[in-house]
């Protein structure tokens, strides 16, 4: 007997209208890629200098899909800001921002900021031939957080991410906590504190490694209140002791909103320092070393020309293939 399966052209591999055989819009097919990672937090990076290949979320997440796509934990554009309006923006108020990076997650979503992103994208600007700096040097790269300033370091990049901010400013000075956050594996819910890099955190203290290993990052943790557009999570261990030569040292895992555990996560190594340095009072050093899943990132507290205090954080910045979309 002759049996004649009816498949979906979609699931046979054959295009729908507008989609090619990979899934992703035939706009897109045919455009060159690089894949990089700093400390293991990985992402796709396209040059698109003119602005012509925005992504859906549904066309970034399936390049980011792990499986069916490239795989990463997001993808980033790299425009020149002179293209898309909150580049616009940014140029007004400092016409070095060339150049901007359009951050979207894993899902989709889009994200104000990414510290290890933002070197790896600096690092990719370099070696396509877009900018040109050399050590000790600097490039203004336009964000959805403002502008960030990256400066090329022996064995990466430092970043001036700017000033750090309470989320409850009230809440948090009164009582050093704003949150409650529970995750598999956690005996009882933890105290939180929410701080914004540009992008929201909420961070919690454990009093041990094996506290940290034991907690599921599988699935998203429970954050009660919840910053409105969502929080990344850092579960964060204080090394004992916590300052050694003046460096305070901690280690943390990450659930990142709109991807999930990964292997590090600039911002939140950033928002970790900000919370223990607070918890732990005056005497709490201004420079930190958070070792993460996928290597260690280094934050500094500094006061910059505006007066303010700023958070530096620097790490590495990896490229490791370039390739071509179908
Ligand atoms: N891994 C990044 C942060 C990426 C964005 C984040 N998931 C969010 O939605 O805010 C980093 O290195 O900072």
């Amino acid at each position: 007997m002759n049996t004649t399966l009816s498949t979906p052209s979609s699931a046979a591999g054959l295009p729908d209208s507008g989609v090619s055989a990979s899934g992703l819009p035939v706009s897109l097919a045919g455009l060159p890629f690089a894949k990089g990672h700093g400390t293991g937090n990985d992402f796709v990076l396209v040059a698109d200098p003119a602005g012509d290949h925005d992504f859906s979320p549904a066309a970034a997440a399936a390049v980011c899909d792990r499986h069916r796509g490239i795989g990463a934990d997001g993808l980033i554009r790299a425009v020149r800001s002179e293209h898309l309006p909150e580049g616009q923006a940014l140029l007004q108020t400092n016409p070095a921002a060339e150049w901007f990076m359009d951050y979207r997650n894993s899902d989709g979503s889009l994200s104000e900021m990414c510290g290890n992103g933002v070197r790896v994208f600096v690092h990719f600007l370099l070696a396509e031939g877009l900018a040109e700096i050399g050590e000790g040097e600097t490039l203004t790269i336009g964000t959805r957080a403002g502008i960030k300033t990256v400066t090329r370091i022996e064995g990466g990049y430092a970043v001036d991410m700017g000033p750090w901010e309470f989320i409850y400013p009230d809440h948090a000075a009164a009582k050093a906590m704003d949150a409650v956050v529970n995750a598999g594996g956690l005996e009882v819910p933890r105290p939180g504190l929410s701080v914004s890099m540009g992008n929201p955190h909420t961070v919690v203290a454990l009093a041990e490694l094996s506290e940290l290993a034991a907690t599921d990052l599988h699935t998203k943790p429970s954050v009660q209140p919840e910053p409105e557009h969502g929080t990344n999570v850092e579960f964060v261990v204080p090394a004992e002791p916590l300052v050694v030569d003046g460096v305070g040292l901690l280690t943390m895992r990450v659930h990142e909103r709109g991807v999930g555990e990964t292997l590090s996560c600039g911002t939140g190594a950033c928002a970790a320092a900000v919370a223990i340095r607070f918890w732990a009072g005056r005497d709490a050093p201004n420079e930190w070393a958070v070792t993460v899943p996928g290597g260690v990132v280094g934050v500094r507290f500094l006061t910059a020309e505006d007066g303010r205090e700023h958070v530096e954080l620097s790490g590495p910045a990896v490229l490791v293939a370039r390739g071509t979309l179908l």
